[in-house]
C-alpha cells in the first residue's frame, strides 16, 4: 500500500489518535514550563541552609493529569512515632551523607514511594518551614512522570494520593484554626478534606503539609484563594519570607531562653 507523507498505513483515526496525543503532550510541555518560570522565581537555593537548626527536607511533586498540575502526598504509617496517620509529602531529616536538602528530599522519596532520583525533575527550593520539633524543614518542587506508580513502603507510608493543585487555592472543603506554636508564635493553620476520586476517600491535608501546598499553589497560579492568607500576594516573595523570618525568630528568641 501506498501511504502519502503524513498518512498513516492504519486509517485515518490513527493519525487522529497520534494527532491529538501530540497536542495533549504540548499542552502538558506548556503546563509546566510556565509553572518552571514561576517556580524558578521563587528559588531559595542555599539562603536558608546556614541556620543553626536541625535540618528536614520534603519534596513537593507535581505533576501533570488530565491537562491540570496535580501534587503527590502520602499517608504516615500508624507505626510510625512522629505524626502517624497524617499526610505529609515524602520527606524527612537530613543525613550525613546528604549534600544538601535536595539529596535529602530525593532520597527519602526514594525510601518511601520508589520514586528514582534520576526520574525527577529539581525545579527549586521554596521558603522553609519550621515543624513543632524545631526542624528547619525545606520544600523542594519537583516535576515526576505524570504516570509515575508508587510503590509505598509500609514501614513509613500507608497510602499514596494525588490531588490537584488548585484545590489549594479553591477548595471545596477547607478550615482555618489560629495556632498558637511552643515559641509563642501565632499563625494561621489551613486545614483542607480533599474527597479523591480515585480511592474513594477523604483526606485531610492541614499543619505544615498544607502551608506548603498552599504557597506553592500561590508561587504557581498568582490567584487569590478563596480562603484568607497570611501574605500579600502583589509581593510574595518578600512576605513569605517575612513569614519565615517571624517565625523564626520566635523559635530563636525561645531556644536562647532556654539556653
Ligand atoms: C518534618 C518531617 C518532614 C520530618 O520527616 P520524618 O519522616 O522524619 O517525620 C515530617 O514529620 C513532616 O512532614 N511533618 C509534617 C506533617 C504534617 O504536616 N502533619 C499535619 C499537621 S501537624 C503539623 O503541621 C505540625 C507538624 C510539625 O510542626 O511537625
Ligand atoms: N516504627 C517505625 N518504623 C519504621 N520507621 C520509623 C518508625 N518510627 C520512626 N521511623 C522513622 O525513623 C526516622 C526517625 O523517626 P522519628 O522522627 O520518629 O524519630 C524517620 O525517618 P525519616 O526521617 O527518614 O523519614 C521515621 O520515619
Ligand atoms: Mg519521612
Amino acid at each position: 500500500m501506498r501511504c502519502g507523507k503524513g498518512r498513516s498505513p492504519l486509517g485515518s483515526g490513527v493519525t487522529k489518535m497520534a494527532a491529538e496525543e501530540k497536542k495533549e503532550e504540548l499542552e502538558r510541555n506548556s503546563i509546566k514550563e510556565k509553572a518552571r518560570l514561576r517556580l524558578r522565581e521563587f528559588d531559595v537555593g542555599d539562603r536558608f541552609s546556614h541556620l543553626p537548626l536541625a535540618r528536614a527536607a520534603v519534596l513537593l511533586p507535581l505533576m501533570v493529569r488530565a491537562g491540570k498540575l496535580h501534587l503527590l502526598l502520602t499517608v504516615r504509617s500508624m507505626q510510625l512515632r512522629r505524626s502517624p496517620g497524617e499526610v505529609c509529602f515524602p520527606g524527612g531529616k537530613s543525613e550525613a551523607t546528604d549534600k544538601d536538602e535536595i539529596d535529602t528530599a530525593l532520597r527519602e522519596a526514594k525510601e518511601e514511594v520508589g520514586l528514582q532520583l534520576e526520574k525527577v525533575e529539581v525545579v527549586c527550593r521554596l521558603v522553609p518551614g519550621i515543624d513543632k520539633m524545631n526542624y528547619l524543614v525545606t520544600p523542594v518542587v519537583g516535576f515526576i512522570e505524570d504516570t509515575f506508580q508508587p510503590t509505598p513502603n509500609p514501614d513509613e507510608v500507608s497510602n499514596v494520593f494525588v490531588m490537584p493543585l488548585e484545590y489549594f487555592v479553591k477548595p471545596l472543603n477547607y478550615q482555618t484554626v489560629p495556632y498558637k506554636t511552643s515559641s509563642g508564635y501565632h499563625g494561621r493553620m489551613h486545614s483542607f478534606t480533599y474527597d479523591d476520586p480515585e480511592h474513594k476517600m477523604s483526606f485531610r491535608i492541614w499543619g505544615l503539609t498544607a502551608h506548603f501546598a498552599v504557597f506553592l499553589a500561590l508561587v504557581i497560579f498568582r490567584r487569590r484563594p478563596t480562603f484568607e492568607i497570611d501574605y500579600d500576594l502583589d509581593s510574595l516573595i518578600s512576605s513569605s519570607e517575612n513569614y519565615f523570618m517571624n517565625l523564626y525568630a520566635s523559635v530563636y528568641e525561645r531556644k536562647k531562653s532556654n539556653i
